[in-house]
């Protein structure tokens, strides 16, 4: 169990805290602390406060993922999916929706907007070569073994 710590930023204590709505999903559901309900026009994105903030371990990042109901509902999603929170980060964890639907929709406060997955990242250490090593593949990729 690694410690994940959450600040509420002021004015959000209305707002519930990501949680997990079943025992064992992957997600932590995030809700939206936007002020008055915001409207997405066909097409149009906006960055959605959370109303809080968060401390991890090194060890870790967390993945901001789309929720599938509202993809699928209402072609609400995230645009930078998966968005990337850093174990350094210490602003308020902030969701890019985007609606890619037919219809405007409206993010209402506290409503469940995405979902936050906790990943390992592996420590490396980047160093410049000349030579790669060789392998069966190559330097073919893109769809070289067909369709
Ligand atoms: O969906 C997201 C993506 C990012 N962030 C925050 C946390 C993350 O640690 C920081 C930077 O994100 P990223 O590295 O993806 O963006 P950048 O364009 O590279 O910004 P920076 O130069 O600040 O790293 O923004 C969010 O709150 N939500
Ligand atoms: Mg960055």
């Amino acid at each position: 169990m690694y410690p994940v710590q959450l600040k509420r930023l002021p004015g959000n204590e209305d707002v519930a805290l990501p949680r997990k709505m079943s025992e064992w999903a992957a997600g932590f559901d995030l809700h939206a602390a936007v002020g008055e309900p915001l409207t997405l026009a066909p097409g149009e994105r906006a960055l959605v406060p959370t109303g809080f903030a968060m401390a991890m371990p090194k060890e870790l990042e967390a993945q901001i993922r789309p929720r599938s109901g509202l993809a699928y509902k209402h072609g609400i999603t995230c645009l930078n999916s998966p968005g990337t929170i850093d174990a350094d980060y210490r602003g308020e964890v902030k969701v890019l929706l985007i609606n890619l639907g037919q219809e405007p929709f409206t993010i209402e406060r506290g409503e469940r907007i995405a979902q936050m997955v906790f990943q390992t990242v592996p420590q490396v250490k980047i160093e410049e070569v000349s030579e790669l090593s060789e392998t069966v593949r190559g330097e073919g990729g893109f769809g070289h073994t067909g369709r």
